[in-house]
């Protein structure tokens, strides 16, 4: 660790790459990897670039001075356990996330939690202030951060401000619920370029900040991008759908330990014939649930064999004091349960299911050795874990069933995808990739491959910065 000074180049986002985890045995804390895509690609990007991250460092009542840790500069924000409840937990997850994600839950609107979300973005801005050099540029990052972009501009007039938002930006007659909407868009209008990942988002973002400042209307961009002019600046908006370190991930599943590994894993699974596969976050946005009905109606009506299929299923614990996340472990843990009750056998389960994050390697021998990777999210702003599959078969195996309603989708198109809102549709799905003949599941597979190899996190972050460093001459 070392004392830091301003930086040229800042991120900021609600959480550090790393959180700060405490022993329930009374042992000093730890350092872990945090959870979530939005590090996963920001990682490799703050590397290359040499620049400082401020973010929470995921642990209330945590006053941590900045510090440089395994060559990341940090700038960590405390956070108290009331805003850890009332930002974190309540305005951000339980009334942002499920109104973005098309209130597949029905969002929560209290005033007080607007209230703290302000706070703790002031706090923010004012972090953000101190870690950025003289006209340095400052990539804002997500739905937590809203209001960031206006309020440092505030106070540093000198800073270019970038704003990229992870998840969905929904369509106007639900943004429009929101009682403080005016005041969210005013804050993003703060940032010299606001990005999404679809052309959709950057849409309904346009259409909505003329409505809600009353702005004159301007000639269309491109893949729904465009401009707002202020008066006395503008503003560009453009959509730049994020990716993954396709690359160093390909190398890594082709490694002889990881393919070892990969086979290892296959012959503990009882040498099954398929692999179904499934990495998520514990949310109720991704569909979990849905290919796990899908999967016991199979095996119920004798389409798929319980001796010849197994479904490992990964869920990585998230905002576990959330009521919506504690229904949905039971629900799923239900479900788990109840098929390898009917299916399974002494020592055999239909479905392995681990509620807990896996280290990398892990991880990746798992994507390797699965037959069909199954991704079936009712909505999702681009879901990484369906390109971190493809990256990692580059030999063409393999098949991806994906969620019409990942963000992802807008780019695999070759992939299988499904409407989840549909069983019908998701149990066709896997049949025909269980089923598929081997050439033209190649073919599907190595064109998806192509589209994951050529467009990587470098890719996006290079466009989004681009962009930026364009905007802010301007
Ligand atoms: N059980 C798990 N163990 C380890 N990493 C996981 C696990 N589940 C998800 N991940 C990682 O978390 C990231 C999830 O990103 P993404 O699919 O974009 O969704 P989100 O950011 O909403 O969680 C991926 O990089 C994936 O590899
Ligand atoms: O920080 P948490 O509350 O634990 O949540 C983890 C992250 O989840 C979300 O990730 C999103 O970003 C991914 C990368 O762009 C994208 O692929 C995925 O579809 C999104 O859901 C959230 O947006 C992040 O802020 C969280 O850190």
């Amino acid at each position: 660790m070392s004392e830091t000074t301003p930086n040229d180049f800042v991120v900021v986002a609600n959480r550090l790459p790393v959180d700060l985890e405490t022993s329930s045995d009374g042992g000093p804390p730890v350092w872990r990897r945090s959870p979530g895509g939005l590090v996963t690609a920001l990682e490799p990007v703050l590397r290359s670039t040499d620049g400082a991250w401020v973010g929470w460092p995921g642990t209330a009542d945590v006053d941590l001075a900045p510090f440089t840790e395994d060559g990341l500069t940090l700038h960590p924000v405390p956070l108290s356990e009331d805003e850890v409840t009332e930002y974190y937990e309540g305005f951000s997850n339980a009334t942002l996330w499920p109104l973005y994600h098309d209130a597949v839950v029905a969002p929560t609107f209290h005033r007080r939690w607007w209230s703290v979300y302000e706070r703790v973005n002031r706090r923010f801005a004012e972090a953000t202030a101190r870690a950025a050099a003289p006209g340095a540029t400052v990539w804002v990052h997500d739905y937590q951060l809203q209001l960031v972009p206006a309020m440092l501009r505030d106070l540093r007039p000198d800073l270019t401000i970038g704003f990229f938002l992870h998840i969905p930006f929904p369509p106007p007659e639900l943004f429009l619920q929101l009682p403080w909407r005016k005041e969210v868009i005013g804050g993003l209008l703060g940032a010299d370029l606001v990005g999404f990942h679809l052309p959709g988002g950057a849409e309904n973002f346009l259409y909505l900040a003329r409505r809600l400042f009353d702005l004159p209307a301007q000639p269309r961009g491109t893949a729904g991008g465009g401009f707002i002019d202020l008066g006395d600046r503008r503003v560009r908006v453009g959509a730049y759908p994020i990716s993954i370190d396709s690359g160093q991930l390909r190398s890594h599943s082709e490694e002889a330990a990881i393919r070892l590994r990969a086979k290892q894993i296959r012959s503990e699974l009882g040498d099954p014939e398929t692999v179904l596969l499934g990495v998520d976050r514990l949310d109720y946005t991704k569909g979990i649930n849905v290919r796990l009905e899908a999967l016991r109606e199979l095996l119920t009506d004798g389409t798929l064999d319980p001796e010849k299929v197994v479904m490992v299923q990964l869920a990585t614990p998230s905002r576990e004091r959330l009521s919506a996340y504690a229904q949905l472990r039971d629900d799923v843990e239900r479900e788990v349960g109840r098929i390898n009750g009917e299916f399974g056998e002494l020592g055999r389960p239909v479905v392995h299911y681990l509620h807990r994050p896996v280290d990398r390697d892990e991880l990746v021998a798992m994507y390797t050795g699965a037959d069909v990777m199954l991704v079936t999210p009712l909505r999702d702003g681009m879901n990484l874990v369906a390109k971190e599959y493809v990256a990692c078969h580059g030999d063409g195996s393999g098949s991806l069933v994906l969620s019409e309603f990942a963000g992802a989708a807008a780019e695999l198109r070759r992939a299988r995808l499904v409407n989840p809102h549909d069983l019908e549709d998701v149990k066709r799905a896997v049949v025909e990739a269980v089923n598929e003949d081997p050439a033209s599941a190649s073919r599907r597979m190595k064109s998806l491959h192509t589209q994951v190899m050529t467009h990587d996190v470098d890719r996006w972050a290079h466009s989004f910065l681009g962009d930026l460093t364009e905007q802010g001459r301007a």
